[in-house]
């Protein structure tokens, strides 16, 4: 199997926002260092989710990017997606690893060393950690566990850590120097003026 990219683009589905042309603008330049997260609104419908993520695996197929789906994995599996990701609300991480299958990518949220044990015994194959900074994209979330707090979750698992939450070009240094193997974005590509220059930004602080 290809190593996980680096660069995970989750889509905004908000309101007003353009997922797809984010996308079209961020994959040129991120090619197979891009990982395109489908994730949709609570409210969005099965078919809502089905019909962007058939568009995302259409779009990143010629780039060798690959695309997971967030929360709703018969859709991953609908669109013959790479995999998915699960957190506390969703499936847990065992079912969600027989929902699809022994090669596929499964990401689980952990924001803490002993959660980050457990996923990873459970079948998770990364791990999204955060939230690193205050972000302005999801609510609800536990108080911001910084650097600090991916350094512990690196230092617990032998597998990919993705830092989440607040992540922009500046900050991705000291996460990769806590141990974080890459980023989860949503901001910082979908609500940058020029998304193609966000994303070459990010990716260069990836790869430095
Ligand atoms: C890479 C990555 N990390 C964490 C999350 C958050 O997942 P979850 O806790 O299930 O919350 P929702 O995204 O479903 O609201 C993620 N999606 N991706
Ligand atoms: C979807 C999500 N999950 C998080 C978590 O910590 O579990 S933070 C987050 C939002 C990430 O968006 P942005 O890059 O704009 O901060
Ligand atoms: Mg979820």
């Amino acid at each position: 199997m290809p190593s996980l990219g680096r660069l995970h683009l989750i889509t905004d589905t908000r309101p007003g926002r353009d997922p797809l042309a984010v996308l079209r603008a961020a994959l040129p330049v991120a090619r197979a260092d891009l990982v395109v997260q489908v994730r949709v609104e609570d409210d969005a419908t099965d078919r809502e989710a089905y019909e962007l993520a058939r568009l995302v695996v259409d779009a990143c197929r010629p780039y060798g990017a690959r695309c997971l789906v967030n929360d709703r994995l018969h859709v991953a599996v609908a669109v013959v997606a790479a995999g998915g990701h699960v957190g506390a609300d969703d499936l847990p991480v065992a079912a969600a690893r027989r929902v699809l299958g022994p090669d596929a990518v499964l990401g689980a949220t952990a924001r803490e060393p002993g959660g980050a044990r457990a996923a990873v015994a459970a079948g998770a194959s990364y791990l999204g950690v955060g939230p690193c900074h205050a972000t302005t994209t999801k609510s609800g979330l536990p108080t911001p566990i910084g650097p600090a707090g991916v350094r512990a979750v690196a230092g617990a698992v032998d597998v990919p850590v993705i830092a989440i939450g607040g992540v922009t070009a500046a900050t991705v240094p000291a996460l990769r120097a806590a141990g974080a193997y890459g980023v989860a974005v949503v901001g910082a590509v979908s609500g940058a003026a020029d998304p193609a220059r966000a994303t070459a930004e990010l990716l260069g602080a990836l790869t430095c």
